[in-house]
This record gives structure tokens, C-alpha cells and sequence, in this order.
């Protein structure tokens, strides 16, 4: 059979028994991924955080030790899914949340939406693996056990516009790596 769309499990995860990711119900449209590791996401609300906007609010001087601190608390963390994706060239897999995820405990995916192109399979920089980004907006930081279902992946295809000049770039990893 000719291989169209799948997943696979990075190389450095190999033994350390990951699932693929599966869908749970026979409608089921999306995929859903765990986490390849053990990953705390603290809490947003951090004493440092509050007491920044504090000071913003406020307009008073922020020591740079706790404005450093606060910009660490509100970016993203990169949860790791060991997890890689091939796919047709016009097609796009979509990463989203679980509906319960913000419900139970305040976790979001600050970019709305992941996009894994088919392009970024087998990446030179990190073999393609498939990151959930996260905040916690919850009071209280959120453990995730490797094994727990963090997000879901659903394929598409994408349509492309006329006159699209397809670039020469190959791509060499994710998260800015096209540049700015
Ligand atoms: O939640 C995400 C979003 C993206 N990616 C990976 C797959 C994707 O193919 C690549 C690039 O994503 P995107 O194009 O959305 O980010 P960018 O900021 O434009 O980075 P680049 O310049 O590398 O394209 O990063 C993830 O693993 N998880
Ligand atoms: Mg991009």
C-alpha cells in the first residue's frame, strides 16, 4: 500500500514505548497526541507575574530581574510529542486543543492553532518531532504524565493561489526557522 499520511516516532524516543497517535471514537476527527515526557506547565499567576502587571498598571520602575522573570512565566512552553508526520504535499496537519484542556485546567495553546507543513517532516534540525505549544492559565501548575492526550492533529488539504510562485527554500527546522 502506498503510503499517503501516518505517523511516526522520532529516532531519540525509539524503545521508550510511545503511542502513535489514535483517534478515540469511530467520528473522531481528530488525532490525539500525548506528551512524549513527564512536563510541568507552571501557573501564569506566579507572585512575580501579578506583582509586574502590578507595577505596570501602575507605571512604577520593574527591577529587571522580575521583568525578566515575568516574560519567562508568559512564554510559551514546547510540550514534546515525540511524534513526526508525513503527508501529500498539498495537505496540512492541524494541531488543536482538547475542548477539555482549558475546562479542567487552564491550558491553552496560545497559537491558536499549530500548523505542521508537510515540509517540516524529517527536518534536519529535529527529524520533524511535533511540539503542543502551551500556557496555563490555571491557578495552580499543571502536570502532565507522559502519556497523558495534550492535543489532537486533524489533516487537510490546503489550495494554493494563482500565480503561487512556489519558493526554493528547503526547510530546515520550525518555530521561526524561515526567519523573521
Ligand atoms: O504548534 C506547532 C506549530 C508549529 N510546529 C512546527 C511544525 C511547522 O511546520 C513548523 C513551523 O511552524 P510555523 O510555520 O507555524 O511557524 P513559523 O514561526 O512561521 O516558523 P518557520 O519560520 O520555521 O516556518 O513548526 C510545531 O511543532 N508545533
Ligand atoms: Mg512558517
Amino acid at each position: 500500500m502506498k503510503m499517503k499520511r501516518g505517523f511516526q516516532i522520532v529516532s531519540k524516543y525509539d524503545g521508550q514505548g510511545l503511542h502513535l497517535p489514535y483517534r478515540t471514537t469511530k467520528q473522531a476527527a481528530g488525532y490525539d497526541f500525548e506528551s512524549a515526557v513527564d512536563f510541568t506547565v507552571p501557573s501564569i499567576w506566579k507572585l512575580d507575574f501579578l506583582k509586574v502587571l502590578w507595577a505596570i498598571r501602575h507605571e512604577q520602575t520593574i527591577a529587571p530581574a522580575d521583568a525578566d522573570r515575568a516574560k519567562r512565566i508568559l512564554k510559551p512552553f514546547l510540550v514534546p510529542t515525540g511524534i513526526k508526520s508525513y503527508m501529500q504535499d498539498d495537505e496540512v496537519l492541524i494541531l488543536a486543543n482538547r475542548s477539555s484542556n482549558p475546562l479542567k485546567r487552564g491550558l491553552v495553546i496560545p497559537n491558536g492553532i499549530g500548523v505542521i507543513d508537510a515540509d517540516y517532516y524529517n527536518n534536519e534540525s529535529n527529524e520533524g518531532e511535533i511540539f503542543i505549544q502551551v500556557l496555563n492559565f490555571g491557578l495552580t501548575d499543571a502536570v502532565i504524565k507522559k502519556g497523558e492526550r495534550i492535543g489532537q492533529g486533524l489533516f487537510l488539504n490546503y489550495l494554493a493561489a494563482d500565480n503561487d510562485v512556489t519558493p526554493k527554500q528547503e526547510r530546515q527546522g520550525g518555530f521561526g526557522s524561515s526567519g523573521q
